[in-house]
């Protein structure tokens, strides 16, 4: 196969692009966005917002954070399911993960800075929240424009309120061989909207509709945007959520970072009546996500590959 032939994800360029000021390029990236998020459900985004010194940073915190003995890091736990310390399971032994709910907010990462560095560690904080709070930017930019594109701009605020931001970090060992191991296995998220960065090493690979595997090329300067099921379900199926996996090989660790926008639990999801007609059908029946997730995580549910069609579909 050709280089010419190998798919790639779209590239869409945000730069200078502010959620608030009418800007002259807006409808252009609209569009483009639009596209992609029918199409692949992901892209590529260019945002140069967050500094080049935060990506760095970020990148160093995140080693700092893994790099702590595992009996510290099995501190991090939360009430909420799979937002805590996530990690040592056979199925994918390479993969640790750990969640920091509501980044966007200084004193919530400064909690569980503090459970992990007991003298307190306010770079580690600053890193975390900075770079949240530019990508939670991004995350709004993103859902502001699919919102008018599907022309149900007037639920923009009821939308915007509806969710909590969640970064997730992950470390993958490299697995010390050529061949390609398991990181990470392929599902869809089940959230908002998730924008991922990582390090040099690669490894994350999305499924096109016609069932070919993209790998990604990271970028410093790159995020990878991704819609999940339950924004798929608000816009009743206008959109695409990909399955995705991270493949391991070689000696390297891959680090990534997400921002995972998230209903808030309680809230109800509901595809908006301007969006359901004879043409376009109800997908999925009005569900809390909250209760969702616990069918998820059964075990039934985690092998289930369909889970919220199985979970509420019509
Ligand atoms: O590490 C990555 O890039 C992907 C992680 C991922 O898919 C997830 O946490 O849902
Ligand atoms: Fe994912």
């Amino acid at each position: 196969m050709g280089s010419e032939d190998t798919p790639k994800l779209p590239v869409i360029n945000f730069t200078d692009l502010k959620l608030e000021a009418k800007d002259p390029n807006w409808e252009a990236v609209k569009s483009q966005v639009h596209r992609a998020l029918v199409e692949f459900g992901c892209f590529e985004a260019v945002f140069d917002r967050v500094p080049l010194e935060l990506r760095k940073a970020i990148l160093g915190s995140l080693q700092e954070l893994f790099d702590l003995p595992l009996q510290t890091k099995l501190l991090n736990v939360s009430k909420k399911l799979f937002h805590g310390y996530v990690g040592q399971y056979p199925m994918v032994p390479l993969f640790e993960s750990m969640g920091i709910d509501d980044a966007v907010v200084y004193e919530e990462v400064e909690s569980l800075t503090n459970t992990m560095w007991p003298n307190g560690n306010p770079n580690f904080s600053k890193t975390i929240q900075s770079f949240s709070e530019e990508l939670a930017e991004l995350d709004q930019i993103i859902r502001k424009m699919v919102l008018e594109s599907l022309g149900v701009e007037k639920y923009l605020e009821e939308h915007m309120n509806s969710t909590n931001y969640l970064l997730r970090v992950m470390k993958y060992q490299g697995p010390q061989t050529s061949d390609t191991k398991l990181g990470l296995s392929a599902h869809t998220d089940k959230n908002i909207v998730t924008i991922l960065y990582q390090n040099e090493v690669e490894g994350l690979e999305v499924l096109t509709k016609d069932g070919t595997w993209i790998s990604y090329k990271p970028s410093p300067h790159s995020f990878v945007v991704m819609i999940g099921d339950s924004f798929n379900a608000w816009a009743n199926g206008r959109l695409h959520s990909p399955f995705h996996r991270v493949m391991m090989s070689g000696n390297e660790t891959r680090y990534s970072a997400g921002l995972f926008s998230i209903p808030k639990g309680g809230s109800i999801i509901k595809a908006p009546e301007e969006l359901v007609d004879e043409e376009h059908p109800l997908l999925f029946k009005p569900f809390d996500h909250m209760e969702f997730l616990k069918y998820y995580y059964t075990e039934k549910g985690q092998r289930d590959q369909f889970a919220l069609l199985t979970y509420c579909g019509v």
